[in-house]
């Protein structure tokens, strides 16, 4: 047996039993060095930058191209520093599942803190201990997978969320959103020299750099016009050459550790395999399991240097190819179809995506969108081929049945999705003379099935769990008093949901969608399998052959 917190390097042959690969470097000296010399902040120290981030920091160490590690931040769940990080001295294990049914394991050392820094009203220590590695002239990077709804301060009604309002008047001093804590170590660094530094989100959204640069300086503004910070601090924010926020396209898919992997490193002798689901939804482990396939794309926007991210495979280039790469997969080519999956596989009863790509009407349904709707308006990013990304995603990667992937996972916070999943796209089709919205029919589908899937009635007509959203109980609220079979005011019920611009980015009805999305609606309404034949029949009638 091993664990995971075992010496490594003298005793190789007991993680070599489990089939893990560890490092040949000393964690401890490249802890050391990094607490002394930071380099590198990651916020939100969840799954993706456990399989990715922390992959590109241990192999920067591996080849020598760096001497420091990562410290990672946490601002959202606690349970992810005490449980995960802390329990397991900062290391990780990551499983890439091969589409032969083998699995690569190694072990990550990189981590040299986890540091929790939550609202500071409760327990200031570790934004006090941020504030110094902020201050710190060696810093270069800070890194982010928050999820999208971390970027957010307003609610649907354009009103500041109670905690950022509450920062706006009371200033840097105790910040309780996780956008002012990171304005107010900003300030730290402006008040130790004006440093620069870059700010690199790697969400999944479109234009993710410039998302995070307005939430810091909406904080900034704020902040400033109740005489908190002055103008200078707003100029150095604003300063391309003090401030980089660059955009970036990231791609792994990194499904929640899965109770197979877990069983699988079990049975080899790993005895940190359990996994850990903590009240605020993260779903963690000592391992994290993840694809093969993976692309990084960055806007090369580091006014303080920055690591050799190039020598770790990460593709650093100018920041229209980046824009172009991360519309292609997150607008386009890979994640439209994953939410696709996601609220189908939800309603329809299936676990896996794998599964879901067994499903003839699926695999056509995603198809339809991202070939026929998708493809045809999406710019060429050049450094990656839209049309092979959609061949790979379609044919290997998403049928690999050994990727423990699901539904429920892809389908969390869909309302915080869509604007970018589908909005950009119908977005394309109204700014082209040469195109209508209205000809679009597989998307409208999706957004029908979606309002049937917040009413949390399955195809069968039976109550299911929807997965965790910040908006559903407002959006089920809505759909509530529909019923399967029965005499409904779709209208009513749904106007308001897809005139939101804040959830599509359009108002539906003005693009000329709205009415396209109730008629299918009201025929999944007719009773229980009409998800299933209302997609089969639109297939059937609507769909262009893809070449
Ligand atoms: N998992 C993937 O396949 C994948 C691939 C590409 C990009 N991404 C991006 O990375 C994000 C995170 O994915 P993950 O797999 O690491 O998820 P995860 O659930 O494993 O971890 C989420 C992390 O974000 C933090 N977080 C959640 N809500 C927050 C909030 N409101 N404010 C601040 N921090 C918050 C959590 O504490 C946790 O550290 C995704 O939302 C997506 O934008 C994920
Ligand atoms: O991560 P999200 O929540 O933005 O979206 C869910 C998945 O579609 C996403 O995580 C994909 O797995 C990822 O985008 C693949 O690179």
């Amino acid at each position: 047996m091993v664990k995971i917190t075992d010496d490594y390097l003298n005793n190789k042959a007991a993680f070599a039993k489990a089939n893990i690969k560890v490092p040949t470097y000393d964690a401890k000296k490249v802890a050391d060095k990094t607490l002394q010399s930071p380099t590198w902040v990651h916020f939100g120290g969840g799954n993706l930058f456990r399989a990715f981030h922390a992959s590109i920091a241990n192999q920067l160490i591996e080849s020598g191209k760096s001497d420091t590690g990562v410290i990672v931040a946490e601002t959202y769940d606690d349970g992810v520093v005490s449980g995960i990080y802390g329990k397991y001295n900062n290391r990780i294990v990551r499983v890439v599942t091969k589409a032969d049914g083998s699995q690569d394991r190694e072990l990550f050392a990189p981590v040299a803190k986890a540091i929790y820094a939550g609202p500071a009203n409760e327990d200031a220590s570790g934004f006090e201990e941020l504030e110094k590695i902020f201050e710190n002239d060696s810093l270069q990077v800070v890194s982010f997978s928050i999820t999208e709804k971390g970027y957010h301060l307003k609610n649907g009604d354009g009103d500041f969320f109670p905690p950022v309002a509450n920062d706006i008047k009371n200033g840097p001093s105790k910040p309780q959103n996780n956008m002012s804590l990171l304005v107010s170590l900003m300030l730290a660094r402006f008040n130790a020299g004006k440093k620069p530094l870059t700010l690199m989100s790697t969400d999944n959204f479109s234009q993710n750099g410039d998302r995070l640069k307005d939430s810091v300086l909406t904080i900034a503004k704020a902040w400033k016009n109740n005489g908190f910070v002055n103008q200078d601090f707003i100029d150095y924010l604003s300063d391309p050459k003090q401030v980089g926020f660059p955009l970036s396209m990231i791609d792994r898919i990194t499904p929640n550790p899965s109770d197979k992997i877990s069983a699988d490193l079990a049975k080899d002798g790993f005895e940190d395999a359990e996994i850990l689901h903590t009240p605020k939804h993260t779903n963690i482990a000592a391992f994290t399991n993840t694809e093969e396939a993976h692309y990084l794309v960055v806007e090369d926007d580091f006014p303080n240097g920055r690591p050799a991210f190039e020598e770790a495979g990460v593709i650093m280039t100018d920041r229209d190819t980046v824009n172009a790469a991360d519309e292609m997969k997150v607008t386009t080519c890979l994640n439209p179809l994953h939410t696709a999956l996601a609220i189908y596989g939800s309603i329809l009863g299936f676990d896996s995506i794998a599964s879901e790509m067994q499903n003839d009407d699926l695999v056509a349904l995603i198809k339809q969108i991202g070939y026929i709707e998708g493809l045809p308006v999406v710019k060429d990013p050049k450094v990656i081929n839209p049309k092979s990304f959609i061949d790979e995603l379609v044919t290997k990667r998403l049928p690999n049945p050994y990727i423990p992937d699901t539904p429920q996972r892809i389908a969390t916070d869909t309302s915080q999705k869509l604007s970018v999943r589908y909005g950009v796209t119908i977005q394309h089709y109204v700014d082209d003379d040469n195109r209508d919205p209205k000809n679009l029919n597989f998307i409208p589908l999706v957004i029908a099935t979606w309002l049937r899937y917040l009413m949390g009635v399955n195809d069968k007509g039976e109550a299911f769990t929807p997965s965790p959203d910040p908006m559903y109980d407002e959006l089920h609220a809505k759909v509530d008093g529909l019923k399967l079979g029965g005499d409904n005011d779709v209208h009513a019920s749904v106007k308001d949901i897809l005139s939101n611009k804040n959830i599509f980015s359009v108002d539906l009805y003005q693009v000329g969608l709205g009415e396209k999305v109730e008629a299918y609606f009201t025929e999944e309404l007719k009773g229980a399998g009409q998800i299933e034949k209302v997609l089969h029949d639109t297939l059937a009638s609507k769909a262009t052959p893809v070449k």
